[in-house]
């Protein structure tokens, strides 16, 4: 069953102190919602998050792993230090980690393959750059970005994959893709799916929309019926701005 999620990437910001500040507000802000309620703080926050979240409804998810199990990686984190702390999902893709850490599709694939086999989710983020769209070729390179990281996988690996699709143009800059635009990438993206898989498996997977959503368009973007859901910068440093968003569904 498709689901309706809204996942806050906090990126690197709030320490301990803000940690704690930013989840006493989103407590208080939860209510029943049709929509899962997911956070993602900073590595060092994560085991504190989670303690302080248990039955809030709201999920604390991680925003990046390494792909071996353990070893020689210094500064690395893996599935199953995750799993150990009660962290069962992961944002992998993220176009500032393929940005600022050269991550790839190949890289990628093998994370997505190290997380799947600790049975963890996974938050698959992909999207074009300006130059990209400008030049009208933004569904090759989605469709390349999915193909290479995922295509590898069985049918039902996708029961533990969401979708991501959040253009580099639009992420942190105010700039949004119009819903149509997002409309028209989420289509593309199931039609991609369903070519590989099957209509059932690319009707099943959540699509999230990601770049510059805000409580005042994320009720135009949610209407669309190939989007479910936000991963959220910016506003989700701000419990009523996250729950205006959140409750937009
Ligand atoms: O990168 C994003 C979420 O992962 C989007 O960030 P903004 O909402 O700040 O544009």
């Amino acid at each position: 069953m498709r689901k309706q999620i809204v996942a806050g990437n906090w990126k690197m910001n709030n320490d301990l102190a803000q940690t704690e500040t930013l989840i006493s507000s989103l407590k208080a802000q939860v209510k029943t919602s049709n929509a899962e309620v997911m956070i993602a703080p900073t590595a060092t926050n994560l085991w504190h998050a989670y303690n302080s979240t248990k039955n809030a409804g709201i999920e604390v998810i991680a925003q990046n792993m390494h792909f071996a199990e353990n070893g020689a990686y210094t500064g690395e984190i893996s599935a199953a230090m995750l799993k150990s702390i009660g962290i069962n999902t992961v944002i992998l893709g993220h176009s500032e980690r393929r940005e600022y850490f050269n991550e790839t599709d190949e890289t990628l694939a093998k994370k997505v393959d190290a997380a799947l086999a600790k049975g963890m989710r996974i938050i698959f983020c992909f999207g074009e750059e300006l130059a990209d769209r400008k030049s009208g070729n933004e569904e090759n390179v989605v469709g390349d970005q999915i193909k290479k990281a995922l295509f590898h996988l069985s049918a039902a690996d996708f029961q533990n994959i969401v979708l991501a699709y959040e253009p580099v143009w639009a992420i942190g800059t105010g700039e949004t893709a119009t819903a149509e635009q997002a409309q028209d990438m989420h289509a593309f993206i199931r039609k991609t799916l369903a070519d590989k898989y099957g209509n059932d498996i690319a009707e099943d997977v959540s699509i999230l929309y990601g770049g510059s959503v805000k409580p005042a368009n994320a009720e135009e973007i949610f209407s669309k019926p190939d989007v479910d859901g936000g991963l959220i910068g910016g506003a989700a440093l701000n419990a009523e701005d996250f729950f205006g968003i959140v409750n937009a569904f």
